[in-house]
C-alpha cells in the first residue's frame, strides 16, 4: 500500500513511527527490503533557518532523526547524547543569536547539507543523501526545494517587524501574539520532485497531529500541493483535544489565523474537500464537521503502543472512507 503523510516535526515523526509499526514491516523503501507498504513523507521546510552560515531544517531532521533512532527522546527534536560546544563558543565570539539549541552532532548534518547546497544540490537530493545514513524506513522529501520560510509579525516595544518562525518559536515561546503568520517565498515555490506524483499514486492520505497552521499549513501553502491531495481519500488526526494542543504552541498559530482552538475548528480549517475523515479524542466525542467523517477514540501519543493503535485507527477509517474495506 502507498501511503502519503505531509509532515511537521514532532508530533509528525511520532505518528510516523506509529504508522510503521501499524503496517507490520519496516516500510522500508530500500532496495534490501522488500515490502508491499511505501510510506512517502511531504516534509515541512517552512521553519528551516540559515544560522551561522549553516541551513537548518527542524522538520526534515526530527522525521530523520525520530525515525532513524537518533532523537533526543524526551525533547522531541535534536540528536541524543549532544553536547553544545559550538554553540558555547559561538557565544563566546559574541555571536548572535543565542536562543538557537544548536548541538555539535546536530551541527554535523547541518555542515554536510551547507557543503552540498554550495556544490549546487537541491534540497531534496540532499535530504536523500543524509537518509543514507539514517536510514528512516520511509521516503522523506521536503514539500519544496525552493526557499520557502515562515515568518510572524509581532508587535512589541521595538515596533511592528517581521521575526523568523524560530525566534518566535524558541526566543519568544509564542507569547507574543502574532498578527500575521506568512510562508515567505510560499507563491513562487514548487513542489519538490517526486511530491506530486507520490500524491497521485498514493492509496491513501494520512494527516498527522502536526501543527495545522506552521507545519501542515505551510505544505498546503506550496502551489499545487492541496489541489493535488484533495483527489486523495485523506484523514486527519487532530493536534488539538479538548481545546488545548497535545504539545507544542499550535493554539498561538490557530489564534494568529482566527481560527478557535478546537479539534472541529481545525477539521473544518483543513476543509471537508480536503479532509475526508477526522480522528478526535474521546474528549471532544460528539464533534460534528459538515462533509467530514469524525469518528473518536483516544489520541494521545503517550507510548508506541498507543501511538501504533491510533496510526492503525487512522489507517482504518481511511481504508473504510475509500471503500475498500479489504487491505
Ligand atoms: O524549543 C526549542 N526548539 C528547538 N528546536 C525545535 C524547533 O524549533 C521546532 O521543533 C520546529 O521548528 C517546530 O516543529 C530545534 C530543532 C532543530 O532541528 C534543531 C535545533 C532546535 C533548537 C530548539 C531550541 O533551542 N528550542
Amino acid at each position: 500500500m502507498r501511503i502519503v503523510v505531509p509532515a511537521g516535526g514532532i508530533g509528525g515523526a511520532r505518528f510516523l513511527r506509529g504508522l510503521k509499526a501499524a503496517l507490520g514491516t519496516d516500510a522500508s523503501t530500500g532496495p534490501d527490503q522488500a515490502t508491499d507498504h511505501q510510506i512517502t513523507v511531504i516534509g515541512n521546510t517552512g521553519d528551516d533557518i540559515t544560522l551561522f552560515g549553516l541551513r537548518i531544517c527542524p522538520d526534515l531532521d526530527t522525521v530523520m532523526y525520530t525515525l532513524g533512532g537518533g532523537i533526543n527522546e524526551e525533547q522531541g527534536w535534536g540528536r541524543a547524547d549532544e553536547t553544545f560546544t559550538v554553540k558555547e563558543e559561538l557565544a563566546a565570539y559574541g555571536m548572535k543569536p543565542t536562543w538557537f539549541g544548536l548541538g555539535d552532532r546536530d551541527t554535523a548534518t547541518h555542515i554536510v547539507r551547507a557543503q552540498m547546497i554550495a556544490a549546487g544540490y537541491p534540497l531534496s537530493a540532499i535530504t536523500e543523501a543524509l537518509c543514507d545514513r539514517w536510514r528512516p524506513g520511509v521516503r522523506l522529501l521536503p514539500m519544496t526545494d525552493d526557499q520557502v520560510e515562515t515568518h510572524v509579525v509581532i508587535e512589541d516595544e521595538r515596533g511592528r517587524r517581521a521575526v523568523h518562525f524560530q525566534e518566535w518559536w524558541i526566543e519568544h515561546r509564542a507569547a507574543l501574539p502574532a498578527e500575521r503568520i506568512i510562508s515567505v517565498g510560499a507563491e513562487d515555490s514548487r513542489p519538490a520532485p517526486g511530491v506530486i506524483e507520490a500524491v497521485k499514486e498514493a492509496d491513501l492520505v494520512l494527516l498527522p497531529p502536526s501543527n495545522p497552521v506552521v507545519s501542515v499549513g505551510s505544505i498546503l501553502n506550496v502551489p499545487g500541493i492541496r489541489d493535488a491531495l484533495v483527489d486523495k481519500t485523506v484523514v486527519g488526526v487532530s493536534p488539538i483535544i479538548g481545546g488545548a494542543p497535545v504539545r507544542g504552541m499550535a493554539d498561538a498559530c490557530l489564534t494568529a489565523i482566527g481560527v478557535e482552538t478546537s479539534a472541529g475548528a481545525v477539521a473544518a480549517h483543513l476543509g471537508s474537500d480536503l479532509l475526508d475523515g477526522w480522528l478526535v479524542d474521546e474528549a471532544d466525542a460528539g464533534t460534528e464537521v459538515e462533509g467530514i467523517e469524525v469518528r473518536s477514540r483516544p489520541l494521545y501519543m503517550s507510548d508506541p503502543e498507543s501511538t501504533e493503535a491510533i496510526a492503525r485507527a487512522a489507517l482504518d477509517l481511511a481504508l473504510e472512507l475509500r471503500g475498500d474495506g479489504g487491505r
